[in-house]
């Protein structure tokens, strides 16, 4: 049997968790933060629902085969004491989050060969704790590497579409395009269907194309087409569709503002790319949300 343990059962690892643990092969154990009994997920199909083991004690936890890691980037350094526990000689990591910067913050704990970076593009909002609303199947990529393709093997059972990709900077550029547009719904406090408004869209396609000229100087292969595509992907999903940025504001936790918008401000600089619109929606987010 293949043992688990998911850090961060929240939007993204409560659906994982719970479409993992259909599987009677895997030994899914969750290390949460804040307790709670059992896993109900809303999916497209219908109710699913699992009873992992739920720590909230890492001296309760012992060396897996996998860790997953499904926090929010601010919350990496609270998890340190999950992998002192979780992780053994032969233990891999899989980084479940938003971003470009999945694998730094790691290093000094496991060779990147035992690192899998992941793109997730799982619609999902948290309820409460446990109860979560999966709004697409989704989709996951990890690298095509020997780790990446077993990462991916592991959700063979879900609808969940996982699959490999030779070139996962542009899978992670491509991501974060979308992801640096969601600030906008962060800042107005508005759902995904504002991006009807053209003034609206027009924003996201300004802060989209910064992402694609930062993204391009760090290798990623973006087309001119990508801040159409992730307007057009706002105004396709569910009208009142909440992303984990605008979540974060609305709960009054910390936000992943570095890692979806200061990200490309600050490579942005690296490499004499001006990025004012991102580097504006990070001041107003941050004095907003103050
Ligand atoms: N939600 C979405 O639709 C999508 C999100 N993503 C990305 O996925 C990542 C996770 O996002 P999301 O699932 O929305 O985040 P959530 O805030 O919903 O979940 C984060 C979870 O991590 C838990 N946590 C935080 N610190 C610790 C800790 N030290 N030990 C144990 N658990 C901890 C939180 O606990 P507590 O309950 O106590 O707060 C919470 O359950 C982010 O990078 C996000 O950008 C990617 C695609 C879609
Ligand atoms: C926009 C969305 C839902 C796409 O998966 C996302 O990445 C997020 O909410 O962080």
């Amino acid at each position: 049997m293949t043992s688990l343990a998911l850090i961060g059962p929240g939007a993204v690892g409560g659906t994982v968790a719970a479409w993992l643990a259909q599987n009677p092969a895997l030994s899914v154990t969750i290390c949460a933060r804040t307790p709670f009994e059992g896993l109900e997920i809303e999916t497209p199909g219908g109710l699913i629902s699992a009873s992992p083991v739920v720590l909230t004690d890492p001296a309760q936890a012992r060396p897996v085969d996998w860790v997953l890691i499904a926090t929010k980037t601010y919350d990496t350094a609270s998890a340190e004491a999950w992998l002192d526990a979780l992780v053994g000689p032969e233990t891999r990591l899989m980084v479940l989050r938003n971003g470009v910067e999945h694998v730094a913050p790691f290093l000094a704990r496991l060779p990147a060969a035992r690192i899998v970076p992941a793109v997730v593009d799982i619609p999902a909002e948290r309820r409460a704790p446990g109860r979560i609303l999966q709004r697409r199947d989704g989709s996951i990529l990890t690298p095509d590497d020997a780790a990446g393709r077993d990462a991916a093997a592991l959700f063979a059972h879900t609808p969940i579409a996982v699959s490999t990709t030779p070139d996962f900077t542009t899978a992670a550029w491509t991501k974060l395009a979308l992801n640096c547009a969601g600030a906008v719904n962060a800042l107005i406090l508005k759902p995904s269907g504002v991006a009807h408004d053209e003034g609206v869209a027009e924003v996201m396609r300004t802060l989209v194309a910064e992402c694609v000229a930062v993204g391009r100087a760090e290798g990623a292969d973006l087309g001119d087409d990508l801040a159409d595509a992730v307007v057009a992907g706002n105004r396709a999903a569910a009208p009142d569709g909440i992303n984990s940025l605008h979540a974060d504001r609305l709960a009054g936790r910390p936000m992943e503002l570095d890692a979806r918008n200061g990200v490309i401000v600050r490579r942005g600089a690296a490499h004499g790319i001006p990025t004012p619109a991102n580097a504006m929606v990070v001041a107003l987010i941050r004095a907003a949300a103050a």
